[in-house]
């Protein structure tokens, strides 16, 4: 695997005693994320899950939030908003939004994995505007445009 990059880490008081997010195997992409609240979700309901965790991100990344596919595929669990964004300046505590997507209510214990984190380069924009854009085949041509799911002939 490629060099780790250093990412400061806190952990907040309620979340003494958990494990700090961590890789499940040598290959993962994210670091499995684990809860320091104990949350009933109800179908249909979302929380902010409390991680018990801040952190000072390099600048130049950001960590993406993003669900763990068996929470989603057994029970319906999501991350509404994934991948959720960590900004590089959030020294805030780092939560986790759940949604419960199934028919039975989900219950989350202190410690549980409820998603997992992945550290991203983040490239900035400089506008540089312009009265015209330069032509291309598509155009304005999108949402569907060049066909359903058959193949291109
Ligand atoms: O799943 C998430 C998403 C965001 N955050 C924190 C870190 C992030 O840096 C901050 C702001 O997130 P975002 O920019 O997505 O939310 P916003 O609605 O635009 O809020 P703000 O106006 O504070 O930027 O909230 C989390 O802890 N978990
Ligand atoms: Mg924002």
């Amino acid at each position: 695997m490629t060099d780790r990059v250093a990412v400061r880490i806190k952990r907040l008081p309620h979340g003494e005693g958990l494990d700090l997010p961590a890789y499940a195997t040598p290959g993962a992409a994210g670091m499995d994320v684990v809860a320091a609240e104990a949350v009933e979700l109800a179908p249909g309901a979302r929380h902010a899950v409390a991680t018990g965790l801040a952190l000072a991100i390099p600048e130049g990344y950001e960590i993406q939030v993003r669900p763990r596919s068996g929470l989603a595929l057994k029970h319906g669990i999501g991350v509404p908003n994934a991948p959720g964004t960590i900004d590089c300046d959030y020294r805030g505590e780092l939560k986790i939004i759940l949604v419960n997507h199934g028919e039975e209510a989900f219950t989350i214990e202190r410690g549980d994995r409820i998603a997992q984190l992945v550290l991203a380069p983040v490239v900035r924009i400089a506008w540089d505007e312009v009265a015209d854009l330069d032509a291309t085949q598509r155009g304005a041509s999108g949402f569907g445009s060049t066909g359903g799911h058959a193949a291109l002939s």
